[in-house]
């Protein structure tokens, strides 16, 4: 009996079992179906449940993808995107980094949903550059943001104050065409001549040069060339702090403390500097400052207009803060990429005859080989305007623009898309797509030359196949600055000067992914004289 009840109560518990284990597979199963279903039936976000995250590849624990990287970002990515498709994720440390690399998904983030995707999630360096983010580049879209923003693009880069200071920019061509031709002959390194001329040409626009003399910034511009050179080699490497943000105060790498240390010395500029300025301005008498202000009419530097929005009471007014980290945002903002574009341009004019052909048959149409470009010139360079073009389209400076992370967690393409992941939108990618161009990969400048119409091709990010600026709320401020300083120093370097390459250098295309991508092998080229007058290079 013992036994049978046993025996009994041991089927039972048999039977139970198998009803457990029956159950078990059914729930099992039915979670599984659900699970399938969310992911693939209700995909477009239809139903009610959320999208899933973008498809990807799946990296390790804790250290994600950052093992399967190379250093050039941009073409991983572009390889990645032919695997994936339009949107995918992947970790990279902690971080989700979501890329975005078709158009029409570009225009979705610009577009449609650019008030959410608006803002950034500044990295160490972009921290400690803005005065943590009180800059217009790495702050939040807030109200503080968008003023700031307003007082670049309406107060300090409008057309009025690009006219007046044009001046400055014409003596720093001028003086880097004569240094040229001091150095005929011999190799010359086109980016870095690029880079100093836009340097000293923000110097100049910035300070103005009646506070350069007989300040205790004498050498002001070589200053500034070590600040913001430091700046943006630290800023080229990788920060591992930014991919675990848990670590950040350990700052292993000593990023933050070499762009804090970096940042004083521009504090000390800036202080130096604003103190001379306004015990110049205090001792200007009302009437001579009038007087003064007649001979200058039109010519105040960006200091001077950023002082006085500083002191107004009525109207867009801004900190002392917000003052310097909008000043570190023109230079940072305006050297590295400015340099760049001009190197990659001539690179690219250099190894295509046709093309240098026609860019010297239109300079010296336009201006003529008895006189130097000037700035009212380049309106009518068209076809090295196109040259630009074709440049940009292949080189973006900005191969992902400036990464955005949206303030609240949004649908694109389907999918989910979390609140605060990093949001790379690949420029470089879609610019070489061969669904939007033919022969993606070769220099065709002509196909930027007007087509009766029937694209529309800009730099404001209006034809989302092509936006080298960014698109939206954020993009670029500096266009119009950019494009007239890169412009009339690649005019003037082309019209004033025949270039050769060094015996045995070769022309590549090789680039390097950093702050700006730039070419890996700079471009060093000798200059032999093309104007017909000596003294037009005096
Ligand atoms: C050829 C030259 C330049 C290129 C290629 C370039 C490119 C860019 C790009 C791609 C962005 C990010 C846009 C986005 O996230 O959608 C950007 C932002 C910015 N650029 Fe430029 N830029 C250039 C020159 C300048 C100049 C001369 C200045 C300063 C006067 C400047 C100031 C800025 C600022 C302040 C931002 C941040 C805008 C924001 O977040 O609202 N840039 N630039």
């Amino acid at each position: 009996m013992a036994s049978n009840i046993n025996g009994t109560m041991w089927e039972q518990a048999m039977v139970n079992k198998h009803e457990l284990a029956f159950a078990g597979l059914v729930v099992t199963v039915m979670s599984l179906a659900i699970l399938w279903y969310n992911k693939t039936v209700s995909n477009g976000g239809s139903g009610s449940s959320t999208p899933p995250l973008p498809p990807g590849p799946k990296g390790l624990p804790v250290v994600g993808y950052f093992p399967f990287l190379g250093p050039n970002l941009h073409h991983e990515f572009a390889k990645m995107a032919n695997r994936y498709g339009p949107i995918f994720k992947l970790y990279l440390g902690s971080k989700l980094h979501i890329v975005v690399n078709s158009a029409v998904l570009a225009k979705v983030v610009t577009g449609e949903q650019d008030e959410s995707f608006a803002n950034r999630d500044p990295h160490t360096a972009g921290l400690a550059t803005s005065y943590n983010a009180n800059d217009v580049a790495w702050a939040p879209n807030n109200a503080d943001r968008r003023n700031l923003r307003k007082v670049l693009v309406h107060e300090v880069l409008s057309n009025v104050n690009l006219d007046a200071s044009h001046s400055y920019r014409r003596d720093e061509v001028r003086k880097t065409v004569k240094n040229v031709y001091d150095r005929i002959g011999t190799p010359v390194d086109i980016n870095e001549i690029s880079f100093s001329t836009v340097l000293e040409t923000l110097t100049s626009i910035v300070w103005g040069k009646g506070l350069v003399e007989g300040s205790k910034y004498s050498n002001l511009s070589d200053e500034i060339r070590e600040v913001v050179s430091r700046i943006v080699e630290i800023a080229e490497g990788l920060n591992i702090s930014d991919f675990f943000p848990a670590l950040a105060r350990f700052d292993f790498q000593g990023v933050k403390r070499k762009m804090d240390d970096q940042m004083k010395q521009f504090d000390r500029i800036f202080e130096t500097t604003i103190e001379e300025r306004t015990l110049r301005n205090k001792r200007v008498s009302l009437t001579d400052k009038t007087e003064e202000q007649i001979k200058q009419e039109g010519k105040k530097d960006f200091l001077q207009i950023l002082l006085e929005l500083k002191d107004q009471n009525t109207g867009p007014s801004i900190t002392m803060t917000q003052l310097k980290a909008l000043v570190v945002d023109i230079f940072l903002g305006g050297t590295d990429a400015t340099s760049a574009m001009v190197e990659w341009a001539m690179t690219e004019i250099l190894r295509n005859k046709e093309v240098m052909k026609k860019v010297q048959n239109e300079l010296e149409e336009i201006v003529g080989l008895d006189n130097t470009v000037e700035e009212s010139h380049i309106p009518k360079l068209k076809y090295l305007d196109a040259v630009f073009k074709e440049t940009f389209r292949l080189h973006p400076p900005l191969p992902f623009l400036l990464p955005r992370a949206p303030n609240k967690t949004c649908t694109v393409g389907g999918y989910t898309v979390p609140k605060g992941s990093t949001i790379f939108l690949n420029v470089w990618a879609i610019q070489r797509d061969p669904k939007y161009w033919d022969n993606p990969s070769e220099f065709i400048p002509d196909r930027f030359l007007d087509n009766e119409g029937l694209e529309k091709w800009d730099y404001n990010g209006t034809n989302p196949k092509f936006f080298p600026f960014g698109s939206g709320r954020r993009k670029c401020p500096g266009i119009p600055l950019g494009e007239k300083m890169m412009t009339h120093i690649l005019a003037s370097l082309m019209h004033s000067f025949e270039w050769s390459l060094p015996e045995g250098e070769d022309l590549d295309l090789y680039d390097k992914f950093g702050i700006a991508m730039k070419k890996k092998n700079p471009l060093v080229v000798i200059p032999s004289p093309r104007l017909r007058d000596a003294n037009l290079y005096k």
